[in-house]
């Protein structure tokens, strides 16, 4: 198998399901010849993750949960146990109390507030830290934001502060990194109907918003991230690094409902 990816491995945090944006990124990097190990958050996604890992020649997952240090620690040991060095990062992670991304911002608790920034943001650094004493010859770090850090999306609430924590969080990395050529960068994807999104409230008003007022007038899918992932991820975007790049049909360039679009 020849392709982008001959020749690297690296290290997928953030597959639950095969509808999970890391799937989509997974496959990519797989028919590319990338060489895959996965981290998943608790035993309960173990028996999800092993088959789907399968199904990528993979057999090197592991539980690793980001909101402890002391579990990243053990994580990156189990890395190194059969790998000295890595490629690539994938930080496909995201969580916050869903009763508050319903709700109003304002009435966002401490505690969801500090457990939504070291999850959604703050595991990035912590990430990062770790992968780049795994990568002596650069890489690539990739992690996955979203439009509610640019502009308030209803409800998205803390989350959105969170995105945008994390979207400035890519370009201190990726200027502390570069000498080292090590690269990191954003995918702001489109909504996608994923297990992260099954829990929210409205998701399908906000998927028919999202087509039929994007310009392409579609939604995205996670093949669409997977292909964008892929590039970031190769030596196709050697000179890359601080970005956040959109892949939402081109809905972030769009001020104003369409002429066209159905009243929903
Ligand atoms: N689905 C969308 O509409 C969309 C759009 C833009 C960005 N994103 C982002 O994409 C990323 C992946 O989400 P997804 O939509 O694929 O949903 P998903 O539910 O498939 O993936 C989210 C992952 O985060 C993991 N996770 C949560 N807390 C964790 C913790 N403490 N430690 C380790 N892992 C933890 C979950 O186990 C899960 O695997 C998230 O950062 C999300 O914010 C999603
Ligand atoms: C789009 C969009 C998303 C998808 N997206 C971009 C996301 O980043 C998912 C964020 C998310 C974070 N934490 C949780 C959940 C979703 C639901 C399940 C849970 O228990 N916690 O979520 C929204 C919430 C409100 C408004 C729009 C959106």
């Amino acid at each position: 198998m020849t392709g982008l990816m001959q020749g690297k491995r690296g290290l997928i945090m953030g597959l639950a399901n095969d509808k999970s944006l890391a799937w989509g990124i997974a496959k990519k990097l797989r028919e590319h010849g990338a060489e895959l190990a996965f981290t998943y958050q608790g035993d309960a996604l173990a028996k999800r993750v092993k088959p789907l890992a399968e199904q990528l020649g993979s057999d090197f997952t592991f539980e690793c949960d980001v909101s402890e240090m002391s579990a990243l620690d053990t994580a990156f040991a189990i890395l190194r146990s059969r790998w000295d060095t890595i490629d690539f990062v994938v930080h496909a992670i995201g969580f916050s109390d869903k009763n508050e991304l319903r709700g109003k911002y304002v009435d966002t608790s401490l505690e969801n507030f500090q457990m939504t920034m070291n999850i959604s943001a703050y595991s990035l650094v912590a990430v990062a830290k770790r992968a780049s004493e795994m990568m002596p010859n650069g890489g690539s770090i990739l992690t996955l934001t979203y439009y509610g850090a640019e502009k308030v999306i209803p409800h998205y609430n803390v989350m959105g502060v969170a995105k945008a924590a994390l979207e400035s969080s890519v370009q201190y990395l990726a200027n502390d990194l570069g000498p080292q050529n090590i690269r990191v960068n954003a995918i702001s994807a489109g909504p996608i109907k994923t297990l992260a999104a099954s829990g929210i409230g409205d998701f399908r008003y906000i998927l028919k918003w999202n087509e039929l007022n994007s310009p392409m007038r579609r939604n995205v899918t996670i093949d669409d991230v997977g292909g964008s992932g892929l590039y970031f991820l190769s030596d196709l975007s050697s000179g890359v690094t601080g970005e956040t790049h959109h892949v939402d049909a081109g809905y972030h360039v769009v001020g104003m409902k369409q002429e066209d679009a159905p009243d929903i």
